[in-house]
């Protein structure tokens, strides 16, 4: 008999309680630590599925709802049990892309393709990341860098991976696209995970300035000739389409300062966990020490502080304008947490002058509760 699909893709003692969570699916304030411990660990199969069920990717692309979670299964566990980049990373961007896309400025912009790309991106884009970066993986000789000749070794693996998992005929759940569809969700997929290499952080925030000016320009002039309009973009050519879910992909993938402090600091304890990990490797094996893998040099307030200022809030701040008003939640997010780190660099210097040293941690939380108001 045709076994029933459990209602979140997977089965859970807490489906109950998954429930209350998934009706959090379309809010930036999803917590997806609690999707990951309700799901059994499947935070990335139970989101990718409630999202499909509801934009109705399943009817409109006629998916067999059991090859679609064969695959999101397979690919979970194609994640590596790393601190940072794991599986809950990939739920919590391919979320985050979700809400992006509801954003009423995008209302008439995307075909359900894109769509449909888009969030097959944000969950493959780091699929078996190794938790070091590329510039480890080249300094070390890795097969990979050898593999991908040092060009965005890790994306350019995720992709390959990804891929190969769709040739089993049971994760096959692309099977009724047409060959054009098929090329062209290939197609946006490599174009949108391999902007999310850093190295390419800089070419991005150059486009955007002059790509967003355009747009701007070009709504201004919609709007005037029939003012039914709403402020949605209308984008003809696929080409920008695909730029601007190149961006979308970045910017979610660059979240975790935009998130509520609570969640927020677990993403900065789990990528410190991977650097210094990554940096006892570089000791251990005689190499230099990447900036800021160092446990014992790391200022993990000034990363952040200098991570929010240099790369997160200037991109934020672009994306945020073409989108106006409808992130500024993201913005307001990031600057009470930087001021948070602030406020935890100056405590930290009186702290040292006070007699009394209350622990750090203990002192930390205290401060934390207050500010969760
Ligand atoms: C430049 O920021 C940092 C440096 C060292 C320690 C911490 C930070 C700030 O904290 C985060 C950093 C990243 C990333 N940093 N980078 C790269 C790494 C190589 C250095 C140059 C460019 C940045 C990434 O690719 C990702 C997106 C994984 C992700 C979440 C973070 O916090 C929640
Ligand atoms: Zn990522």
């Amino acid at each position: 008999s045709m076994d029933t699909i459990p209602r979140f893709g997977t089965e859970t003692p807490h489906e109950a309680k998954l429930a209350e969570l998934m009706d959090n699916i379309d809010a930036w304030g999803l917590n997806i630590f609690d999707v990951h411990n309700y799901s059994q660990s499947h935070s990335l199969t139970s989101v990718m599925y409630t999202i499909f069920k509801k934009r109705n990717l399943i009817e409109t692309f006629r998916i067999s709802p059991q090859k679609l979670i064969n695959y999101l299964v397979t690919l979970e566990s194609h994640y590596l049990d790393v601190p940072y980049h794991c599986s809950i990373h990939a739920a919590d961007v391919t979320q985050a892309i979700h809400v992006l896309l509801l954003i009423p400025s995008f209302e008439n912009t995307f075909t359900d393709l894109e769509i449909l790309a888009a969030l097959f991106a944000a969950a493959i884009h780091d699929v078996d990341h190794p938790g070091v970066t590329n510039q480890y993986l080249i300094n070390s000789d890795n097969e990979l860098a050898l593999m991908y000749n040092d060009t965005s070794v890790l994306e350019n693996h995720s992709l390959a991976v990804a891929f190969k998992l769709l040739q089993n005929e049971d994760c096959d759940f692309i099977e009724n696209l047409s060959d054009e569809q098929r090329k062209i969700l290939r197609q946006i997929s490599i174009d949108m995970v391999l902007a999310t290499d850093m190295s390419k952080h800089g070419a991005i925030m150059q486009t955007i300035q002059s790509f967003h000016q355009s747009l701007k320009a070009k709504q201004c002039k919609d709007s005037n000739s029939n003012s039914s309009t709403n402020d949605s973009l209308v984008l003809t050519e696929q080409k920008e389409r695909v730029q601007l879910l190149r961006e979308m992909l970045h910017c979610a993938d660059l979240s975790n300062p935009t998130k509520h402090l609570s969640i927020y600091t677990q993403w900065v304890d789990r990528i410190m966990d991977e650097f210094h990990y990554q940096g006892d490797r570089e000791r251990s094996a005689g190499m230099p020490i990447s900036p800021m893998c160092n446990r014992r040099t790391a200022d993990i307030e000034m990363a952040q502080i200098g991570f929010i200022q240099a790369i997160v809030e200037p991109l934020w701040q672009m994306w945020a304008q073409l989108v106006y008003p409808h992130c500024q939640q993201m913005l307001d997010n990031i600057d009470s947490n930087r001021q948070w780190y602030e406020y935890q660099i100056s405590n930290r210097s009186s702290r040292n002058n006070t007699s009394d040293k209350t622990t750090s941690q203990s002192h930390d939380s205290k401060e934390q509760d207050k500010l969760k108001g």
